[in-house]
């Protein structure tokens, strides 16, 4: 069975409007809510794909209740542990040209709702597969994937970790057995310059082979991914497009490589199939249905590293 953890998910308040005035009143073209955060798009791009998930994690009030409300009309199941405090709300401005966002405040989680979630993981073992994805809410201390990491792994469940800053170096030493850090995510993790095909492979090497991840895929947005682990070292180049809404690209592309990895454990199949998903997805409105990866799959332009 394959679950997510968003243990900051959000109402996604996507706005699109003509150009952006900063000072000024902006009205939107277009606007609408989507039930967002991390692990929650792995599991709604998942479902797209025909494969199920169990989504994990803490909503609270009435943005929590839109969080499963739309979950439920998408047929996606859900175990959340409720919260007293309200779901935050992640405001996404598009214009033709640029996004910004502005990601709210996260609700607090007190010990109990934080042992309720661990209570919940106890029942996951072998075979399960993992994913916990996004940012912390301030109140759960830096270590907490580190944590769940290896409490997974001693049930033996496979854990995929999508996550960046403090808890990312934290939970390396878990040694989860797939990381999708984007090119920047990884600099700031070994707080170096990342210029270079090569200083990326060197990076995702170190992470694969000191900190025993099995996959490493970097994913570097319009430029596509490395990738660096049991499967080899290979650049993936991305479908060219128009980049309508890359929010989820990167959520995409984890749960493509889960997909492909569950059903045929062939990394390269699995990296090629997570780059054409996060691409699809950043040349839609929305999440990439399965028709759209499957377009661009055949454009995915994969070139083996591992002999230079
Ligand atoms: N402009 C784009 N054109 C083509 N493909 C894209 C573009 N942006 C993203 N992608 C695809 O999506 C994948 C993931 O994108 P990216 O590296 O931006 O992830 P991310 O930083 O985790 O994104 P996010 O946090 O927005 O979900 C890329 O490897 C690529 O395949
Ligand atoms: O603040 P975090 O947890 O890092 O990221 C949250 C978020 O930006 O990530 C998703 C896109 O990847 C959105 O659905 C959501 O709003």
């Amino acid at each position: 069975m394959i679950y997510t953890i968003t243990l900051n998910p959000a109402i996604d308040y996507v706005v699109k409007v003509n150009s952006f005035e900063k000072g000024g009143i902006n009205r939107s073209q277009y606007d609408y809510k989507e039930a967002g955060g991390k692990g929650i798009n792995v599991s709604r791009v998942l479902q797209q794909f025909g494969q199920a998930s169990t989504a994990l994690g803490f909503v609270g009030g009435f943005t929590g209740k839109f969080i499963t409300d739309s979950l439920t009309e998408m047929k996606i199941p859900y175990d959340f542990v409720q919260l007293q405090q309200d779901t935050r709300i992640n405001m996404k401005i598009k214009t033709e040209t640029d996004e910004t966002e502005v990601n709210g405040l996260s609700p607090t989680i007190g010990e109990a709702e934080y042992q309720a979630l661990l209570a919940k993981l106890k029942h996951l073992n072998e075979g399960d597969i993992v994913v916990l994805a996004g940012s912390l809410p301030h109140s759960l201390y830096k270590a907490v994937y580190r944590e769940m990491v290896s409490l997974l792994h001693e049930q033996g469940a496979l854990a995929v970790l999508d996550t960046s800053g403090t808890p990312l170096k934290e939970a390396i030493q878990a040694s989860p057995a797939f990381i999708k850090p984007n090119h920047h995510e990884l600099a700031e993790l070994f707080e170096e310059e990342v210029r270079e095909d090569h200083d990326i492979v060197r990076l995702a090497n170190r992470l694969h082979q000191e900190n025993g991840i099995n996959h490493v895929l970097v994913s570097m947005a319009n430029a596509g991914a490395i990738y660096v682990g049991d499967g080899g070292i290979f650049k993936l180049h991305a479908p060219k497009g128009k980049a309508v809404h890359s929010v989820g690209a990167g959520d995409s592309a984890v749960a493509g490589f889960i997909y492909k990895w569950n059903d045929t454990k062939d990394a390269r199949k699995a990296a090629t199939y997570a780059i054409a998903a996060g691409s699809a997805t950043a040349f839609s409105k929305t999440l990439c249905t399965q028709a759209e990866t499957d377009v661009l799959l055949e454009q995915v332009e994969v070139i083996d590293l591992s002999q230079r």
